[in-house]
This record gives structure tokens, C-alpha cells and sequence, in this order.
């Protein structure tokens, strides 16, 4: 890349990479925000607008450097994109991609109709970019700084994306079987990981206007329409929308693909017919077809995942609270009650937890077992009632704070990220008890931290008997070991009660037997259990206590031979199981 504009290639060719280097910039943004988040925009060009008109106004009518351009059109941008964010990120289905196509198409129309602006004829006169008097007029010289834009967006993405932060983005794809509910139940705010990924993608776009209109030396407002946008989006899903080297085959590939079509096409049809736009359409149908993951996720499938060592002196590393005295209250509910439009999940259901206690919540289908569990776990809004929690009350607390105070929970139905290798998984729940943000992954200033995280969650993966299986994809693993991964995620975040749903379904004997001890285990440590588990033997060996539901109320507690016992449990629960 470096020797590419000091060997005797085409004009052409340098052209062409400058292009191609702007455009990737603006896919870099797409990736993180629509293939690693799962946020569709159709107004990216609208940020390059901001970007490159922000700059052609700050150089040709106030006659600042381009630097202070870039600096302007930034904080244009910054300041828009979280306005926008605030209020479009929000949304939820086909409401946000909505929002962005109408904001696009508005922006288009003012840039158009503003004297100060040109109007539809645009901006001319934009003075060449130098540095330290080097003035950077010809491609040749330019071709660098497009590059070293497109390369510190790249690297910085990567980084981003492996960091604290970064693992929350990449949570919160629907489409990933991720969404809110799990990395708020790790005490990560997915509205703010939002938000970030819009500000980031706007800025990188904004960045790429800076370029372009440099570049260009000259700017109207077609290039920033709804259009355009479409055609970033295109490069991003061809390339491959959820890798960041895939923004740069899709933007290569796209920019080629329309030269070639553009010269040969007239030559074998013949006059102007727009050929090549017909063609590069039905190309591009054909190649998602053939490849929906887009062209990089050919290459990226022969990757590993990455492996590393664990540094056993940073084991232990992390913040730990201080526990209660064993038998001290954790947990009291309080009459909590959840209607479901004309059905009550819950009603009136009370019990408590201390500290050192496994209690177990069992009932046949449908009782509202998971349901509580959600009511107390923050995932669910109470209709009725009241939860203490360690003291405090947090009945209508989003999850994300009482997970803060050391609550954690597995889920029904698993909840990690498959494409995600196991011990990032169980990092995952560290979250809260680190704290290095996005400008510390971009300079590497968390990587103690990050290796204590990665120390703790290999540490509870060896507590679980997953020590073998650190750097697989947690797609991979058999849905046990998959329940296994999320129980060692939960204790990654040094929690003071656990929430357990169901940790025994798809276990073989050895695996229940090996889980029954650590469980055990953590309550030697006095950490609070709760379990909604169907599997009697495991349920009635291993808790303290045991609260049975049917039908949303709570039929009986007592311990696990007084349950046993109850003929109402026998005629409510066990006559079900036996039929
Ligand atoms: N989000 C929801 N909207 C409407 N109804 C719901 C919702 N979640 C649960 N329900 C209903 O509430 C009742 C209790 O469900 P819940 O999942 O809590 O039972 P459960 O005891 O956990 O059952 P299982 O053992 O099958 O998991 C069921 O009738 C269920 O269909």
C-alpha cells in the first residue's frame, strides 16, 4: 500500500484508491453500526454532506485552514448525531431505518436550497489539504492521508470492538441472538452503547466528506442524497457487513466492478443505456445469494478465534464486594403480581432469600416461575409489589442497576453470542466490575484491565469444568455446556445472589452431579441461590428450601421433604409430571 503511488501506475488506479479509501472510511461507520449492532441507517451520506460542506464553508468563506474544517464539520456532526441518536435510537423495528431515510432526504433538500451554501450548484474554490506546508494537491500525495484516515478508522474499530465496550456492541444485534435484555442483566446500558456506535459511524462519515471535498475541490449536494446512501450500504453488505475488512473488499469491489461495467458494458450493447447500473444491480442480487454473509465472510471462516494466554497473576485482580454474614437477609419479595393483558403470570406471590441459601422455585409449565424470576431480575416491570434487594428497595429499577448491586442471572433460553469464542462470553460479566471506556480501548490503556477480566473468566469457566473449551465459538458448545458458560458469565460478576433458570436441562448425569457441587460451593461462599429447575432429584437434593407456583400463585413452601410430602404438591405438580 505504501509503494502503490511511488511505482509507475495509472493516474487512474491512484484515483480510484482515494475513492475507494473515502468510501471504506464511511463503511468502517456501517459495520459497527449496522452489522455489529444491528442498526440499519440510510443516511450516512448525510453525515459525509455535513463533513465535506462544513469544511468547504470554513475554507472558502471564512478562510480557516482545512484542519479547522475537519475540526468544525466534527463537532457539526458530534453534536447532530446525538441529537439524532437521542431521539431516533430509541425506536424500535423499521422506525429507526424510517428515520434516517427522512432525515437524509431533508438534509439533501437544504444543502439545495441554502445561498450561503451555493445551493443546488454547490461549492467551488476548496483549497488543497497540506501538512506542515507540504500542500497534498496531487492524488499521489493524498492517496496517504485518505489512507491514513481509512486505517486508524479500521484499527481503531478493531480495538473498539475488543474491549469492554466493544463486547457490548456486540451483544446487542437482534439478529445475533443478542438484544437488550442480556447485556442489561450485565449492568450495561444498551441505549448509550447505541448512541455510541451512531456517534462513531457519523463521525467516520463525517471524515469522509473532509476527504471528499478535498479532494473533489469542488462539492454539490448530489453526492449526499439517499441515493449514495443506498450505495454504502451496498458496499458494506457486499463486502460483509459485519466485518471491518469487509468495508474495504466492499467498497474495492463495488468501485471496480461500476468502472468496468461503465467501459465495457457500452461497447458490447452499444449507446448509453445505463448498463452498467442494470447489471451491477443483478450482480449484486446474485452475489448475496451466493454469499449472504458477504465476500469476507469467505475468508474469515477459515480464521480461529483468537487465542491468548492467561496471565494466572492477574487472577483475583478485579474488585470484590464484600459479602453479607451467612443467613442475612438478600432477597425479600414482596407480593409481586405481573398481568399479561387478561392473564396473571403472577399473583401475590412472597417469599425471601439469605444469604447461604439455595431455595428453589419449582411448579409444573406455565406457573410463572421465569416470569418472578424476570420480576425480580429487573427484566420485567411489576404490575404490583415489592422487591428488596440487599437492603434496598428496586421494584421498577431497570436490570442494568440491580445488577449493579449484585444481582445476576442466567436465562430460559440461552443468551450468548455465538460468534463470540466462550471466555469473551463469560468476560462479558465482568463488565461491572471494570471500567475502561472506548477512548482507553482505542489507546490500549485498559489492557490490565482487560487481562484481569480475561483471568476471572477463565478462572470461573475452570470452576464450571469448561476449561477446555476457552477460545471455541459459544455457537459451537452443546446447549448444557452452553447453560454451563452463562452460569460461569453470572459468577464473573462477583454477584451476591444468583438467579438460576433452568442451569440442569440438557446436563448428563456426570455434568449435574459435577454442577450440584458447585453450587454447593457458592453457598459455602455465602452467595444467595435461586433456581427455577425441573429436574426433581437435582432441586430436591441440593436446596435449603423450596417455593412451589401453580397457576401463578404460590401453593406451599417448606423444605424439600416437607414439599415432598405436601399431597396439594403431589395432586398440583407431581400428579402432572406422572401423567
Ligand atoms: N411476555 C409475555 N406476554 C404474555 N404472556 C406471557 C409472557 N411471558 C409469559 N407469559 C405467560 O405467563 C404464564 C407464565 O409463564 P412463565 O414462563 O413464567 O411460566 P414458567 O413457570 O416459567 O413455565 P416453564 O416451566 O414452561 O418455563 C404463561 O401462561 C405464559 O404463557
Amino acid at each position: 500500500m505504501l509503494l502503490i503511488p511511488l511505482l509507475p501506475v495509472p493516474e487512474l488506479v491512484i484515483t480510484q484508491m482515494n475513492y475507494i479509501g473515502i468510501d471504506a472510511l464511511v463503511v468502517v461507520g456501517l459495520v459497527l453500526l449496522t452489522g455489529i449492532c444491528g442498526l440499519t441507517s440510510f443516511g450516512q451520506a448525510a453525515f459525509v454532506g455535513i463533513g465535506a460542506y462544513a469544511t468547504a464553508y470554513a475554507t472558502t468563506v471564512l478562510n480557516w485552514s482545512p484542519w479547522a474544517g475537519l475540526g468544525l464539520g466534527l463537532l457539526l456532526t458530534a453534536v447532530i448525531a446525538l441529537i439524532l441518536g437521542m431521539v431516533t435510537l430509541r425506536m424500535s423495528g423499521h422506525n429507526l431505518p424510517l428515520a434516517t431515510i427522512a432525515w437524509c432526504v431533508a438534509l439533501y433538500y437544504v444543502l439545495g436550497n441554502v445561498d450561503a451554501l451555493g445551493r443546488y450548484d454547490g461549492m467551488v474554490n476548496i483549497p488543497s489539504v497540506s501538512i506542515v506546508g507540504l500542500s497534498l494537491q496531487s492524488g499521489r500525495h493524498y492517496y496517504y492521508l485518505v489512507w491514513i484516515f481509512a486505517g486508524l478508522a479500521a484499527f481503531g474499530t478493531l480495538r473498539l470492538l475488543d474491549s469492554r465496550s466493544g463486547r457490548i456492541l456486540r451483544t446487542i444485534n437482534p439478529d445475533h441472538g443478542g438484544g437488550a435484555t442480556m447485556p442489561e442483566a450485565m449492568g450495561a446500558s444498551v441505549f448509550r452503547h447505541k448512541l455510541l456506535a451512531f456517534l462513531i459511524a457519523a463521525l467516520l462519515a463525517s471524515a469522509a466528506g473532509w476527504l471528499f471535498a478535498h479532494l473533489q475541490r469542488t462539492i454539490n449536494p448530489s453526492p449526499f442524497g439517499i441515493g449514495r446512501s443506498l450505495d454504502y450500504l451496498f458496499m458494506g453488505v457486499l463486502g460483509g457487513v459485519g466485518y471491518v475488512w469487509g468495508a474495504f473488499v466492499g467498497a474495492a469491489f463495488t468501485t471496480v466492478l461500476r468502472d468496468l461495467l461503465q467501459d465495457w458494458l457500452p461497447k458490447i450493447f452499444g449507446g448509453s443505456g445505463n448498463y452498467e447500473t442494470i447489471v451491477f444491480g443483478l450482480l449484486l442480487i446474485a452475489a448475496l445469494k451466493i454469499s449472504p454473509g458477504g465476500l469476507w465472510s469467505w475468508v474469515s471462516g477459515h480464521f480461529e478465534a483468537k487465542r491468548f494466554e492467561i496471565e494466572s497473576s492477574a487472577r483475583d485482580a478485579l474488585p470484590r464486594r464484600s459479602k453479607p454474614q451467612a443467613g442475612e437477609q438478600l432477597l425479600d419479595v414482596q407480593g409481586i403480581h405481573k398481568q399479561f393483558g387478561g392473564l396473571a403470570a403472577v399473583q401475590n406471590v412472597s417469599f425471601s432469600l439469605g444469604a447461604g441459601e439455595i431455595v428453589g422455585l419449582i411448579g409444573p409449565n406455565g406457573a410463572g416461575k421465569s416470569t418472578t424470576f424476570n420480576l425480580i431480575s429487573g427484566a420485567l416491570s411489576l404490575s404490583e409489589g415489592e422487591v428488596v434487594f440487599s437492603g434496598k428497595k428496586v421494584g421498577g429499577s431497570p436490570s442494568r442497576s440491580i445488577a449493579r448491586l449484585g444481582l445476576s442471572r442466567t436465562f430460559q433460553h440461552v443468551k450468548l453470542v455465538p460468534d463470540m469464542s466462550v471466555i469473551e462470553n463469560v468476560a462479558l460479566g465482568c463488565y461491572q466490575r471494570t471500567e475502561s471506556g472506548p477512548i482507553a480501548a482505542l489507546l490500549r490503556t485498559d489492557r490490565l484491565e482487560e487481562r484481569r477480566a480475561f483471568a476471572e473468566a477463565e478462572r470461573q469457566l475452570r470452576r464450571i469444568g469448561l476449561q477446555d473449551v476457552l477460545f471455541q465459538k459459544a455457537g459451537n458448545l452443546s446447549l448444557g455446556a452452553q447453560r454451563l458458560v452463562e452460569i460461569a458469565r453470572a459468577l464473573a460478576a462477583d454477584p451476591l445472589l444468583l438467579l438460576l433458570d433452568e442451569p440442569a436441562a440438557g446436563l448428563r448425569d456426570g455434568e449435574k452431579a459435577a454442577l450440584a457441587q458447585v453450587l454447593a460451593q457458592l453457598r459455602q461462599e455465602r452467595l444467595g441461590l435461586l433456581l427455577v429447575e425441573h429436574d426433581m432429584n437435582f432441586v430436591m437434593g441440593l436446596a435449603d428450601r423450596i417455593v412451589v407456583m401453580e397457576f401463578g400463585r404460590k401453593l406451599i413452601e417448606g423444605t424439600p421433604a416437607v414439599v415432598q410430602a405436601s399431597p396439594a404438591v403431589r395432586a398440583a405438580y407431581l400428579g402432572l409430571e406422572a401423567s
